[in-house]
């Protein structure tokens, strides 16, 4: 990636609950790219995003955006990022643009035009309510209103979930447009990790309130193959490097490092892509 600049830093974030621990959390996001973050359910990814804002307090750790601490500089960095848990499902009475007259008096670099040309390309009306919207609907307006004060990083907790796949994609598209047109970085949650094959640049994946990777989504992709094959071609030698072997009516799966596929000749040995990695990992004992 060209011009690669740290925009934001988060360092051993921990943060205790009764049944639940956040342990030494630490990721980068890079000016110009899409971080997908997964986990899955209970993993610690809103947890972890509501920390780096401010909005869970912490117990340990740090949260940098631009160079300044989230906890020092809170009102400066919250002018320059936005950042959005679920879609605009509140004030379900009231017209987007009462909604939209209220949220933007908090920003400085407000931009009207700006906002009107997201209307217009979203096909989102002013006059209507939100309980008007369909669930894409909601999510395009919530990108319109973080898009339209010039946040250079979004930061929005499963986005795309209860989307069908044609509003994804558009969701998808406009993610990548805005990150190519350099107007801003993004770092979303979610299951879908077809929707992160498709446009992430960077991925960051939690479990158990760890993380247990956060690096650059094709290499990670690539470091993992598929094998599959019938029970009796799994030798010890193989069950000796494959990670979260399935059995299932006389056929086993699971994954290796691209680094053992020579240790696995005479195997069907497939690319792996997301979903697959994410099941064989969590399957691993
Ligand atoms: N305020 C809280 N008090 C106590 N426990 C909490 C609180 N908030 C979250 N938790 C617990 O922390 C754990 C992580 O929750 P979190 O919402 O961060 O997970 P998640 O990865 O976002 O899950 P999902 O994919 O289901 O949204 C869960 O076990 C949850 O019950």
């Amino acid at each position: 990636m060209e011009n690669k600049r740290e925009i934001l830093s988060v360092k051993d974030l921990n943060k205790s609950y009764d049944a639940f621990k956040l342990k030494n959390v630490s990721l980068t996001l890079q000016a110009g790219s899409i971080m997908g973050f997964i986990g899955r359910n209970g993993a610690g990814k809103t947890t972890t995003l509501k920390s780096m804002v401010n909005l869970v307090h912490s117990d340990t750790g740090s949260v940098e955006f631009f160079g300044m601490d989230i906890k020092t500089h809170e009102s400066e960095i919250k002018q320059r990022i936005s950042f959005a848990f679920g879609g605009v499902d509140y004030y379900l009475q009231k017209k987007l643009g009462t909604i939209t007259n209220v949220y933007k008096r908090f920003y400085d670099q407000w931009d009207e035009k700006a906002y009107e040309d997201y209307l217009k390309q979203f096909e989102l009306n002013s006059d209507k309510n939100v309980k008007e919207l369909s669930q894409g609907m909601r999510v395009k307006y919530g990108l319109a209103l973080a898009l339209s004060h010039h946040a250079e990083i979004l930061i929005l907790d499963e986005p795309t979930s209860g989307l069908d796949p044609v509003s994804r994609d558009e969701i998808l598209n406009i993610f990548t447009d805005v990150v190519d047109s350099k107007q801003a970085s993004i770092l979303f949650s979610t299951h879908i990790t077809s929707d992160l094959d498709k446009c992430a640049d960077e991925i960051t994946y939690i479990k158990n309130g760890e993380i247990l990777v956060s690096e650059e989504k094709d290499s990670f992709v690539d470091s993992y193959r598929l094998v599959e094959g019938s029970m009796d071609q799994l030798t010890e030698a193989l069950k000796s490097i494959i990670i979260g072997c399935h059995e299932r009516r006389g056929e086993f799966s699971g994954l290796i490092k691209s680094k053992d596929c020579e240790n696995a000749q005479d195997i069907k040995c497939s690319p792996a892509d997301l979903e697959s990695i994410m099941i064989h990992i969590e399957r691993r004992a």
